[in-house]
């Protein structure tokens, strides 16, 4: 039996740069097409040529730098978008269309059947052009069913390799979107992807949910940033797919952290410490009861190892330390803790962590151990020195 794979379509140089405020320079894009595809990302959408010039030259430098990539250029279902990805040297496009009657009938002013019409038409022209062709489904989770079967015959029959079903403005929960596209599975043999948005925070949820009902595309961003709350973040769905499903993406793991860290500096949006997968803290542990038990057996505490992310976990002694925790760092340095200053020198970590919001390191805790022991008229004594082998 095959393992099963599902193909990570990149989108930080698109969707994440439609961030508010997000503008990355042409030294920056290429520097994250670049260690993207370090990364073992398959397919980079790297922008949208109808912006102009500059954007077009971004994409024709990241397709010149031959990486294992697939790169795409972002379209509307328009001649003009078409033409001006002629000039960027990328060797795929997604051409995009609503397929809500909403997002069709105001923005477009055009029905069903025009949309239909226009896919029979561009689609072959893209692929004239030499490019392979993918369906952009735009406002899909607002879109009638019966519809989207019938653009997704369409789009197969126009000869594209894919169709995307876009949860545009974030409405989705993991139920609907396994109903959406399971119905879409099933009208077509066509490769679906799933481009989910996190106004709901659902967006990686959505993408995993996706995955099981049959899509085997997924829209990814560095750090999950993108367009308003942003889109499924691309470490939290490698790293889920396999934990969860046993699903394979070829992401190098131990480049994710490294990967978030580039585009936060790129982004000016730092990564959040709790950030799932790439935060600083997320292998971190303070609370006295995690603390005890990981200490006596790791996996009481820690569900994903932080290794396989070329990480280590950490203890860290805060407010919410207890005494095992404490005899940890303090017998690290060579001192016993005396059973009796423990709930004083536990009341001054809490003091000290709540002034400073911020954990109290190994010298500080030593200090406040000798101050404890001195209030208390103790003596610091040294713990037994561990047995030379
Ligand atoms: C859901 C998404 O993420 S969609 C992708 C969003 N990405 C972007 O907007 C990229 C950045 N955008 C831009 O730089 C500019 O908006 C441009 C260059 C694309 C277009 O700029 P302008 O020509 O000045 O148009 P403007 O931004 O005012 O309006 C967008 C136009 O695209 C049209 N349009 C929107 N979607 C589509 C579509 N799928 N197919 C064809 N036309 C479309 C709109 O109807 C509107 O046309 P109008 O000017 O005739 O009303
Ligand atoms: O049509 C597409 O390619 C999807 C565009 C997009 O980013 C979205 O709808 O959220």
């Amino acid at each position: 039996m095959t393992t099963p794979f599902v193909h990570l379509n990149d989108t930080t140089l698109r969707d994440g740069e439609q961030a508010p405020g997000v503008a990355f320079s042409l030294d920056e894009k290429i520097a994250i097409a670049d260690a993207l595809s370090l990364a073992g990302v398959p397919e980079i959408e790297a922008g949208t040529p109808a912006m102009g010039e500059e954007e077009v030259e971004a994409i024709r430098l990241i397709a010149g730098l031959k990486l294992d990539s697939r790169i795409l250029a972002w379209c509307r279902m328009s001649e003009a978008d078409l033409q001006a990805a002629r000039f960027t040297g990328a060797g795929a496009v997604n051409l995009s269309i609503p397929m809500s009657d909403g997002m069709l009938a105001a923005k477009l002013g055009i029905d069903r059947n025009e949309a239909l019409a226009r896919i029979r038409r561009l689609v072959p022209m893209a692929l004239d052009s030499g490019f392979e062709v993918a369906v952009g489904g735009e406002d899909a989770s607002r879109a009638d069913l019966d519809h989207l079967a019938r653009v997704a015959e369409t789009v197969a029959q126009a000869g594209a390799f894919r169709l995307r079903l876009a949860d545009t403005v974030g409405i989705l929960d993991p139920f609907s979107t396994m109903t959406m596209v399971e119905r879409v599975v099933s009208a077509s043999g066509l490769a679906i992807e799933f481009h989910g948005h996190d106004d709901l925070g659902l967006a990686t949820a959505n993408s995993l949910a996706a995955v099981r009902a049959g899509a085997r595309h997924i829209s990814v961003t560095v750090g999950g940033i993108g367009e308003r709350a942003g889109n499924a973040a691309l470490e939290e769905m490698a790293v889920a797919l396999q934990r969860l499903d046993g699903i394979q993406t070829g992401i190098a793991f131990k480049q994710l952290t490294p990967l978030a860290e580039r585009v936060a500096r790129a982004s000016g949006r730092p990564v959040p410490a709790g950030k799932a997968i790439v935060g600083s803290d997320v292998f971190t542990h303070e609370s006295g009861i995690h603390v005890a038990a990981l200490l006596k057996e790791r996996s009481t505490y820690e569900g994903l190892d932080p290794g396989l992310l070329g990480r280590r976990h950490k203890i860290v002694v805060g407010k919410h330390s207890g005494r095992a925790s404490l005899e940890n760092v303090l017998e690290a340095r060579g001192h016993k803790l005396e059973p009796a200053v423990v709930p004083l020198l536990t009341m001054l970590v809490r003091h000290q962590a709540t002034i400073m919001k911020a954990p109290v390191e190994p010298d500080d805790l030593e200090q406040l151990l000798i101050e404890a022991m001195a209030f208390l008229d103790l003596e610091v004594e040294a713990a037994t020195p561990p047995p030379v082998h």
